[in-house]
């Protein structure tokens, strides 16, 4: 449920592109039935709609990927059919939400219209839609109903979708808004810190074109290194600085700008705010 600048697209981007799903077995929903058309179907996704309720009662795993403030109306809109129509059947269901700050308590109480079901709140990042994302994703422990095996099955599948668009960890869900403020928003950080990389090189000199390359390229190698050789990022960092050399000159630079300080102060600003859509 939701559109092509969306998270869902990034989400679909990255399971037809790794080969998890197929076109035709995705079916997507929104409000405005002409922008779907434009945006999905050059993914080939043609079972389009502005019909949740419909979606939910055909398919298995439901992606809610709308802002969280657009919660209460989406629900309210269930809930009017489900009044008119009858309660569809969900117990063999995973309703699979990605809202920010949206606990599983509060996703429960707004679709309790839908009676007995599965829900699992999930932070993927987007990055996922090359297959280097970051998801947690966390159900909840102390329901009264216990998931039957179809659900279990599902919730099995949902962490091999998951992984399968770059590294996915189940979590507690005291953890979610921390993880928000470092994974989920990281990217945002990331890119500015890209920008920034190759703006200084473009007032060295360095042609912009390349010297974003050089930057991106950077900053991937940089993560990589740290991914596989397991080494902490202050030992790889003292095997880059030269005694006296250029680095270090660098690295004084970054530590009179606070660099660390801000970026912990991002992480602590976004995981509040979190908190606060909640
Ligand atoms: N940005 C990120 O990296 C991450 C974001 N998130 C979360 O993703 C969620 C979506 O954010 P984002 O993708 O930026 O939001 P967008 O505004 O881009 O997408 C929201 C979508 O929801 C659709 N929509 C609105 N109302 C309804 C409705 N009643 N029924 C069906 N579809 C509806 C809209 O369709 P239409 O335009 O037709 O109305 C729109 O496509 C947020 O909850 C955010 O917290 C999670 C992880 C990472
Ligand atoms: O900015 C936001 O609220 C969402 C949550 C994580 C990334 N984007």
């Amino acid at each position: 449920m939701s559109n092509e600048t969306s998270n869902l697209s990034t989400l679909t981007v990255g399971f037809i592109g790794g080969g998890i799903l197929q076109p035709d077995q995705i079916h997507v929903t929104a409000t405005n039935l002409s922008n779907l058309t434009q945006r999905w179907s050059p993914l080939a996704v043609t079972h389009l709609g502005t019909d949740n309720f419909a979606l939910i009662e055909r398919c298995t795993i439901v992606f809610l990927c709308i802002k969280p403030q657009m919660l209460p109306a989406f629900s309210y809109s269930i809930d009017v059919r489900v009044k008119k129509e009858g309660r569809p059947d969900c117990t063999n269901k995973l309703i699979v939400s990605i809202l920010a700050g949206v606990t599983l308590d509060q996703l429960y109480s707004r679709l309790s219209c839908l009676g007995t079901t599965t829900i699992v709140r999930t932070m993927p990042n987007t990055p996922m839609q090359v297959g280097l994302g970051c998801t947690v994703y966390c159900s909840a422990k102390d329901t009264d109903v216990t998931p039957n095996d179809t659900v279990k099955e599902l919730y099995s599948s949902l962490k091999i979708m998951l992984g399968s668009l770059g590294k996915a960890f189940e979590v507690q869900e005291n953890q979610i808004n921390a993880v928000t403020g470092l994974a989920g928003c990281g990217p945002a950080y990331v890119y500015e810190f890209i920008e920034a990389l190759a703006d200084g090189g473009v007032k060295q000199g360095i042609p912009r074109a390349m010297a974003l390359q050089l930057a991106a390229q950077t900053v991937m190698g940089a993560a990589k290194m740290v991914l596989a050789t397991g080494k902490h990022p202050a030992v790889l960092k003292d095997e880059v600085c030269s005694p006296g050399g250029a680095t270090i000159h660098g690295v004084h630079a970054l530590e009179q700008g606070s660099m660390r300080g801000t970026v912990m102060n991002a992480v602590e600003k976004a995981t509040k705010r979190s908190e606060e859509l909640s």
